[in-house]
């Protein structure tokens, strides 16, 4: 189960949730969003090599000290200091030699040295590893030139980590360094989240898909595949029911069929006022009820939260940049607290001046795309403007660097001033 219980009316047919009138901010909105998701109970026990993308369910710790034992960090020569007396250069003869993987000396004849290679351990007694580089090797001895400082070019034993140390906290994607990360510790398993069961559909009679021929009136569907590409992450486990016409009937088809498995559906389109807008009635009608809608944000104004059944609902706007905007600022921190993830999304944000004025209707809350651009005199990259219409116009987003957030309240914003940009 999925669901907590919110604080609040949950009825979206009153004020409070932004139905008549009032917008809801988007921090009110992703609050109620929020509460409504708690992360997936279920754990699996993965071997590494299948966890990559994966969720860690619990905090891992290193059941050993690592380094394991002490070792060498360059190739050379392991030294006791003692045997380097008054001013060099000292030559000792060489009693023996340790490679990586080799079991540690056990026989060091005090008044000699023992050729070392890198990763090798380091044997008892031993205070330092000269590099190579600042010794000449003769036929069995070595000319050393430099005195190397106590513990030089050693790595000891647990100074990486302590036994016991925690490697990852629980809600962490397992990527390159946390994978790395686990490895390192000998972590042959790791306990991960089972993947978040998502459904979605595009909904529209307009639709058609790309590479299929259109007839008058008739669009390829955009925001199909950019939820495919969203969501093609290793701890979703997709449910794609494609596009559904607007149709009442047939909507209601497809929310049952979505609601059967996921734990959470997504859709786009139809959330809005239009005659053929059915999602918030239909999403009621079907048992489930709305706990956000009509955001004062820009764009994804008409976005809809709430659950139906088990799952988490979230009828994101047709418009293919409201509702890439609505699943980046909204939907995905609902799906990412279902997840159990944990580290908080401030990763991709930067604060930088814009190039250009702009002049806005103040009000919402607005996610603009801009590019990211140098002046040519060199210095800090500035904001630039894109078009001034933008929430239907997708193409532009992929020639975007992110998304200028201005505040509600403004309807200037002068050349120089800071706006935070969240980068993609
Ligand atoms: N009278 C009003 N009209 C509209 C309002 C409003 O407040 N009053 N809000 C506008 C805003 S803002 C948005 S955003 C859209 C959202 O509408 P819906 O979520 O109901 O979306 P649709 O009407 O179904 O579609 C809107 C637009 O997007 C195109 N679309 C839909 N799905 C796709 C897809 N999968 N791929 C590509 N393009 C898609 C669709 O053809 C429409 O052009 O409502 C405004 N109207
Ligand atoms: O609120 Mo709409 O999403 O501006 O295009």
């Amino acid at each position: 189960m999925t669901l907590s219980k919110p604080q609040y009316s949950p009825d979206c047919s009153c004020d409070e949730a932004g139905s008549a009138g009032r917008l809801l901010s988007l921090e009110q909105a992703l609050a109620r969003g929020l509460a409504l998701a708690s992360a997936v109970e279920e754990m699996e026990r993965l071997p590494l090599a299948r966890a990559t993308g994966r969720i860690t369910a619990t905090a891992v710790r290193t059941t050993t000290p690592l380094p394991q034992f002490d070792n060498a960090g360059m190739d050379g020569y392991a030294l006791r200091l003692s045997d380097m007396a008054g001013n060099g250069p000292w030559v000792l003869p060489v009693a023996g030699r340790v490679a990586a993987g080799d079991p540690p000396a056990e026989c060091w004849p005090k008044g000699s040295v023992l050729r070392i290679l890198t990763g090798a351990p380091v044997p008892d007694g031993a205070d330092a590893v000269l590099m190579q580089e600042q010794a000449d090797r003769q036929e069995g001895r070595v000319v050393l030139h430099a005195r190397p400082r106590r513990d030089e070019n050693i790595r000891r034993r647990g100074e990486d980590l302590q036994a016991g140390a925690e490697i990852l906290p629980a809600g962490i994607e397992i990527g390159p360094r946390e994978a790395a990360a686990l490895a390192v510790a000998g972590m042959g398993e790791v306990t991960v989240r089972r993947q978040v069961r998502v459904a979605i559909f595009s909904t529209g009679s307009e639709l058609r898909e790309p590479g299929e021929p259109l007839a008058p009136g008739q669009i390829w569907n955009a925001n199909r595949y950019m939820l495919r590409a969203a969501l093609d992450r290793r701890w979703v486990a997709l449910t794609d029911l494609g596009a559904v016409p607007d149709d009442a009937g047939a909507l209601a088809a497809a929310l049952r069929l979505a609601t059967e498995t996921a734990d959470m559906v997504i859709t786009t389109g139809g959330v809005s006022v239009g005659d053929e807008d059915h999602m918030p009635r239909l999403v009621r009608e079907a048992g489930g009820e709305i706990h956000a809608m009509r955001i004062a944000m820009k764009p994804g104004k008409p976005v809809t939260l709430g659950y139906l059944g088990a799952a988490v609902f979230a009828g994101l706007p047709g418009n293919p940049v409201s509702a890439f905007v609505t699943l980046k600022v909204l939907a995905a921190p609902i799906l990412e607290r279902l997840a159990g993830i944990g580290r908080p999304a401030t990763r991709d944000r930067l604060v930088m001046p814009v190039a250009e004025a702009l002049d806005r209707k103040p009000g919402r809350l607005e996610f603009r795309p801009v590019r990211l651009v140098a002046p040519a005199e060199g210095g800090t990259r500035r904001i630039a403007w894109l078009a001034p219409s933008y929430s239907a116009r997708v193409a532009l987003l992929a020639g975007a660097d992110g998304l200028a957030v201005i505040p509600p309240a403004l309807s200037h914003v002068a050349a120089g001033d800071y706006l935070e940009v969240l980068t993609f």
